[in-house]
């Protein structure tokens, strides 16, 4: 497929998707925080990006929203770059855990979170960052999720105050970690520094951007700079696709068939490798606190441009020229 043909695809994917859609108001906002609680519940926006930087968008792709647990497979990849796949594998597993994201259980096996997924294993990423960087340490995880969207982003101070003030189980959870050995860092600055990354304001149309940048291997399509290591992205990648959905991860993977990670704050970023980037916005979550229509929205796509990873007909790969066969 030619350029031009792409994007007029993408584009009436996005537009057919969004309006099939749209309807599709079950769930509820999430409630435990009031700044959460005031988003306007039925925006709704899908926004797709190919490697080359090639854009679709429909609805409500520029609104922003907190990104919340979207940033953990970020986090993830950034400290995968800067300690190494065996360092990080010291303080958080990949193994799923079929548990909700806020689960305290350990690995029994290693004693360590399961995956970096959920919030204990996201909390052990956060202290392994702030004990290798020091107090400068969400300066950095801000700068390298910002040149992951391509543009700066900036912290919602009401959400943050507000997560920071309630966030008595995660901060429970850093010093279960701490005692455990996951990571050396005081364990209040490392859960305040998840507090802060949860807390950064983003749209639809960057998660695409960031989503494409995982699938472009690292490389932003709109900078051209390479954000994070082939080696990461490949881990990063494979957590995603078997630990991105919580428990309903499995279910996932056989029915959509993309890395994907969501957050309560009403994102999804799902990444098709080497070929497209899917950022989308729904604020209303389902009972696992997933944006329902969100991944309603993934799951639709992957359907009708065939993206599912173990796609019989592949037709997925015909969406990069480079990739096409002959
Ligand atoms: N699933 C999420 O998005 C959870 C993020 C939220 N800030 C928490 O830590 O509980």
């Amino acid at each position: 497929m030619h350029a031009p043909d792409i994007r007029h695809s993408l584009s009436s994917a996005a537009r057919e998707t969004h309006a099939r859609l749209h309807g599709r108001i079950e769930g509820a906002v999430a409630s435990y925080i009031p700044a959460l609680a005031a988003m306007p519940p039925d925006l709704f926006g899908i926004a797709l990006m190919t490697p080359s930087g090639a854009v679709a968008e429909a609805g409500d792709t520029r609104h922003p929203f907190t990104i919340q647990s979207v940033s953990k497979c970020f986090t993830y990849a950034m400290v995968l770059d800067l300690l190494g796949r065996d360092a990080v594998r010291a303080g958080v597993g990949v193994q799923p855990v079929g548990e909700p994201f806020n689960v305290i259980e350990l690995d029994p096996r290693s004693n360590r979170p399961f995956n970096p997924m959920i919030n204990s294993g996201a909390i052990a990423v956060a202290g392994l960052l702030r004990q290798t960087l020091g107090p400068d340490a969400f300066a950095m995880v801000k700068a390298r999720l910002s040149a992951c969207a391509g543009r700066m982003l900036e912290v919602d101070a009401a959400v943050h105050a507000s997560e920071a003030e309630s966030g008595h189980r995660n901060r429970a959870i850093a010093h279960l970690l701490r005692a455990a050995g996951a990571f050396t860092a005081d364990p209040q600055e490392a859960v305040e520094l998840y507090f802060l990354q949860c807390s950064l304001l983003v749209t639809a149309h960057d998660l695409a951007v960031m989503g494409a940048t995982l699938a472009a291997i690292g490389t932003n399509p709109l900078s051209g700079k390479e954000v994070f290591g082939v080696d990461a992205v490949r881990d990063t990648l494979s957590v995603m696709f078997t630990c991105g959905l919580y428990d309903g991860a499995g279910d996932w993977a056989c029915r959509v068939g993309l890395p994907a990670k969501s957050g309560v704050g009403g994102g999804v970023v799902a990444v098709v490798n080497r070929q497209l980037g899917l950022g989308v916005f729904s604020p209303r979550l389902n009972a696992d606190g997933n944006p329902h229509r969100g991944l309603l929205a993934c799951e639709m796509l992957a359907e009708d441009l065939g993206l599912h990873a173990f796609d019989a007909t592949n037709s997925g790969s015909s969406l990069l020229p480079s990739l096409a066969p002959g």
